[in-house]
C-alpha cells in the first residue's frame, strides 16, 4: 500500500526539527539521549550570556523576543496597567540615564536599613548604639522583602489549604548558592574567592563615592568576619534531605512559645520574637496577639543560630544584613557597580558577559508584573484553540492514571480509592486566566503602583515593598484557590500540592512541546509528557502527603506507605548512580530529585499509553516525511528531544546541588530505562544500556 506521508508546514518543520536534533549513527538502545539529542549537542554552542543552553532556554529566549516587541510598542488608548508595564521596561532600558546617576539611588537609601557599617565611618556613634537586631531583619522584610536570619513569612497552612498562617523557617537564601559551597575547597574555593573579592570591592567603591579613606586590610577584616558568620549560618540550616517529610516540618506553637523556647541573643540583647513580629504585621496594619499559632519549620536551625549569634557583635552583623541586600542591587545601577559582581557571577554560572540590556529587563517586567506582560504576550502569540485540544489530552491522561493506579498490585484497596479521588480533585489551568484579558482587573491589581521612567532602581524598591505589603497582607484573608501561581509568558508548567492543582502557562503550549498541527504522536510525547509529570506531582514523596483538597493529611494504609516508599528506594538508587560528567563526575543526589523522577517515570508511561488509546480509536497517523520512524518511536524521540540541553561546568555544579530535577540526559535514560514499551518500540535486546537487568516504578 502506498504509505501515507504528512507533508502540511508542521509536519514538514517537525520531521526536520527531529531529523536535525538527532544522531541516527548512534545506536538508540545503547544511549537514547546521545541518540536523540547527538545533532543538537553538535550544533549548538552555549551562549557566552548562558550558563545552561537547552531546548527550554531556547524557548525561552524566543519568548523574551516577542516580550521586547510588545514592551517596546506604544498603543493608543491601552489599560493602565500595560503602559506601567513598558515604563517599568523604559525605566531599566534607559542605561545611559542609570549610568549617569552612578551608585547615589542605593547610597541615599542605606539609611533606611540603619547602614552598612564597612562602608561607612563612626557606624558605632550614629547606628550602633540604637541598634536592635529585630528593627533590622523586620525592616529589610517588610518593606525589601529581604528575609536573613529569621526568615519569617505568611504562607499558606499546609494542614488549613485556604488558610494562611505565619512562618518562620531558616534562612533559605545564602549568598553562595548552597551550604556545601561554604567549604570553599575543590570546586568551590574559587566561587568563594569571587564572592569575598565582590563584598571587598564593593565596599571600596561606596566608601570612594562617600569620599571616605579605604583601609584595605581593615575592609579585609571585616569581610572574613560575615563570610565566616555566613558559612555558620549555612552549617546551622536543615539539608534539603532532612526537610523533604513536609509532615516533620509541620511544627506549630504559639508565637508567644518562640520567646520561651527559642532564645536569641546578641550582645547580651535578647531577640523579641512579639516585638519583632509587631514590627513586621504593624506596617499592615495587622495586630498579633501572644497568642496566635504560627508554623515553625525549623526549631534545631533556631537552637543552633543561638550559639552562633555568640560568636559575633551587632557590627558583623549588621555588616552581614547590609551585604546580603547590596549584592543583590548591584544590577540597577550603573556600570562600575556591576562590574564588582562579574567575576562572582562567572565563578557561579561560568558565564563571562551579562545578557543584552533589553532580555534583563523583559525577564525583570515579566517576573514583577506577569498579569499585565502576560496579557501582552497572549494577545500576540497565543491561539485559543490549544486549549480545547489540551482539555482532551488532560482527560485521556488523568483517565490512564487512573486505570494504571487500579492496575497497581502494590497499593490496597482503600488507598487506591482515596487516590483516584486526589486524581479526579485536580482542576487544570490551561494557557492563561481570564482575568487578565480585563482591563478592569489589571488595572485594579496594579493600581498602587506608579512607575517613573526616569528611575529604575526606585522602581525596583518600589516592587519590592509591594509585592511584600502583598503576602503580609494575606494573613487574615482565604486563599484564593482560583488564583493561578504563574503568569502565562512562562515557558514551564507546574503542579500546586496546596491547590491540588496543574498549570501549563501559555509560554509551554508551543512546538516541540505541542501544536494543533503537529502530529499526536509528538503532542503526546512533549506536552502530553508534561501533562503526566505535573499529574504524577500529587503522588509522589512530596504531593502524596497532601489530600484531595491540598490538606496535609495521611489518606494512605500503613501498608501502601511502607510499599510506597520500598518503591521509592529503587528510583533514589537508580538516579543515585548516575554520575555526571559536567560535573565532576558527581553523582546525583536521588533523594533531592526524587520527587522529580518519580513524576517523570509517572508522566512518560501515562502519555505513551495515552497515545497508544488515541491511536486505537482514531487509527494510525499518515508518516512524517523524511524520517524512516513509527509513530511509537516518534513519541519517545520528541520527548528526549525537549531534554536536549548542557550546562557550563559552574552551572553544573550548582545545579546538581539545588535544583530539584535531575539534568535532562538523566531525566530521558532514567524514566526511558524504566519504560519496557521504550525497549519495545526500538527493538533494543535484554543487555544494552537502555534495558538495565531490574528496572523501577512507582505509578
Ligand atoms: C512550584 C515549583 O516551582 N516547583 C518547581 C519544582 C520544585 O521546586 O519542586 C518547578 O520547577 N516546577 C516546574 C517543573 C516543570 C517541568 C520542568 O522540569 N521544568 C524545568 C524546565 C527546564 C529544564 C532545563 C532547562 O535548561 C531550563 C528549564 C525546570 O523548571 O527546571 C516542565 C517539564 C516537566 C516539569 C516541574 O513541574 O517540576
Ligand atoms: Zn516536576
Amino acid at each position: 500500500k502506498t504509505e501515507e506521508i504528512c507533508t502540511t508546514g508542521d509536519c514538514t518543520q517537525s520531521a526536520s526539527r527531529l531529523i536535525e536534533n538527532m544522531d541516527a549513527s548512534v545506536d538508540p538502545c545503547d544511549n537514547f539521549y546521545q541518540y536523540a539529542c547527538g545533532g543538537w549537542l553538535k550544533k549548538n554552542i552555549i551562549p557566552e550570556t548562558s550558563s545552561r543552553y537547552s531546548t527550554f532556554d531556547i524557548l525561552r529566549d524566543e519568548l523574551e523576543v516577542i516580550l521586547k516587541g510588545v514592551l517596546e510598542k506604544t498603543v493608543e488608548g491601552e489599560a493602565a496597567a500595560l503602559t506601567k508595564a513598558k515604563t517599568l521596561y523604559k525605566s531599566c532600558t534607559n542605561e545611559s540615564l542609570i549610568e549617569l546617576r552612578g551608585g547615589a539611588p542605593l547610597l541615599d537609601m542605606l539609611p533606611d536599613v540603619f547602614e552598612w557599617p564597612v562602608a561607612v565611618d563612626n557606624w558605632e556613634t550614629n547606628y550602633g548604639e540604637t541598634w536592635r537586631l529585630e528593627n533590622v531583619i523586620a525592616k529589610l522584610n517588610e518593606k525589601y522583602g529581604t528575609q536573613l536570619l529569621v526568615n519569617f513569612f505568611v504562607g499558606t497552612d499546609d494542614r488549613d489549604s485556604n488558610s494562611y498562617i505565619i512562618h518562620f523557617d531558616q534562612q533559605t537564601n545564602l549568598g553562595l548558592l548552597s551550604r556545601d559551597y561554604y567549604a570553599c575547597t575543590g570546586p568551590y574555593a574559587e566561587a568563594c574567592r569571587a564572592y569575598e573579592k565582590f563584598m571587598i570591592d564593593l565596599a571600596k567603591l561606596i566608601r570612594t563615592d562617600r569620599r571616605l579613606d579605604i583601609n584595605e586590610t581593615h575592609i579585609r577584616e571585616e569581610v572574613t568576619r560575615v563570610m565566616d558568620l555566613e558559612r555558620d549560618i549555612a552549617n546551622a540550616t536543615d539539608t534539603p534531605e532532612d526537610r523533604n517529610n513536609p509532615v516533620l516540618l509541620y511544627n506549630k506553637m504559639e508565637l508567644g512559645d518562640l520567646n520561651a523556647n527559642f532564645t536569641l541573643e546578641v550582645e547580651s540583647q535578647v531577640f523579641d520574637w512579639s516585638y519583632f513580629t509587631a514590627k513586621i504585621m504593624d506596617t499592615v496594619n495587622i495586630s498579633i496577639p501572644d497568642t496566635e499559632k504560627v508554623i515553625n519549620y525549623s526549631p534545631n536551625y533556631y537552637r543552633r543560630l543561638n550559639l552562633i549569634l555568640a560568636r559575633y557583635n551587632k557590627r558583623d552583623l549588621q555588616n552581614y544584613m547590609v551585604w546580603r541586600f547590596v549584592m543583590n542591587m548591584v544590577v540597577g545601577l550603573s556600570r562600575s557597580y556591576r562590574d564588582t559582581r562579574k567575576a562572582f557571577r562567572k565563578a557561579l554560572s561560568g558565564t563571562t558577559s551579562e545578557a543584552a540590556v533589553w532580555r534583563q529587563c523583559a525577564l525583570y517586567v515579566n517576573n514583577n508584573m506577569d498579569n499585565a506582560v502576560g496579557r501582552l504576550y497572549v494577545q500576540e502569540a497565543f491561539s485559543e484553540k490549544s486549549k480545547e485540544l489540551m482539555e482532551e489530552m488532560i482527560k485521556d491522561i488523568r483517565e490512564v492514571f487512573i486505570s494504571n493506579l487500579h492496575d497497581l498490585t502494590w497499593m490496597d484497596a482503600e488507598t487506591k480509592k482515596a487516590a483516584e479521588e486526589k486524581a479526579r480533585a485536580i482542576r487544570e489551568r490551561i494557557g492563561y486566566s481570564d482575568n487578565i484579558m480585563d482591563d478592569k482587573y489589571l488595572n485594579n491589581e496594579y493600581k498602587d503602583l506608579a512607575y517613573s521612567a526616569e528611575e529604575y532602581f526606585e522602581n525596583i524598591l518600589q516592587n519590592l515593598e509591594y509585592v511584600q505589603k502583598k503576602r503580609l497582607r494575606k494573613l487574615r484573608v482565604k486563599v484564593n484557590k482560583e488564583e493561578w501561581v504563574t503568569g502565562a509568558a512562562v515557558v514551564n508548567a507546574f503542579y500546586s500540592s496546596s491547590k491540588n492543582q496543574i498549570v501549563f502557562p501559555a509560554g509551554i503550549l508551543q512546538p516541540p512541546f505541542f501544536s494543533k498541527g503537529q502530529a499526536k504522536s509528538l503532542n503526546y510525547g512533549g506536552i502530553g509528557m508534561v501533562i503526566g509529570h505535573e499529574i504524577t506531582h500529587g503522588f509522589d514523596d512530596n504531593g502524596r502527603n497532601y489530600d484531595k483538597d491540598g490538606d496535609l493529611k495521611d489518606w494512605w494504609t500503613p501498608d501502601s506507605t511502607d510499599r510506597f516508599l520500598d518503591l521509592s528506594k529503587c528510583i533514589v538508587n537508580q538516579y543515585g548512580n548516575f554520575s555526571w560528567d559536567l560535573a565532576n563526575g558527581l553523582h546525583l543526589n536521588g533523594n533531592n530529585t526524587l520527587g522529580e523522577n518519580i513524576a517523570d517515570n509517572g508522566g512518560i508511561r501515562q502519555a505513551y499509553q495515552a497515545y497508544k488509546n488515541y491511536v486505537e480509536e482514531h487509527g494510525e497517523e499518515p508518516s512524517l516525511p523524511g524520517i524512516d520512524l513509527s509513530h511509537n518511536q516518534l513519541f519517545f524521540l520528541n520527548f528526549a528531544q525537549v531534554w536536549c540541553g548542557t550546562h557550563r561546568p559552574e552551572q553544573a555544579i550548582n545545579s546538581i546541588k539545588v535544583d530539584v530535577h535531575s539534568p535532562g540526559k538523566f531525566r530521558v535514560l532514567g524514566s526511558l530505562q524504566n519504560f519496557p514499551e521504550f525497549a519495545k518500540a526500538f527493538n533494543c535486546n535484554k543487555n544494552s544500556y537502555m534495558v538495565p537487568a531490574n528496572i523501577c516504578r512507582v505509578w
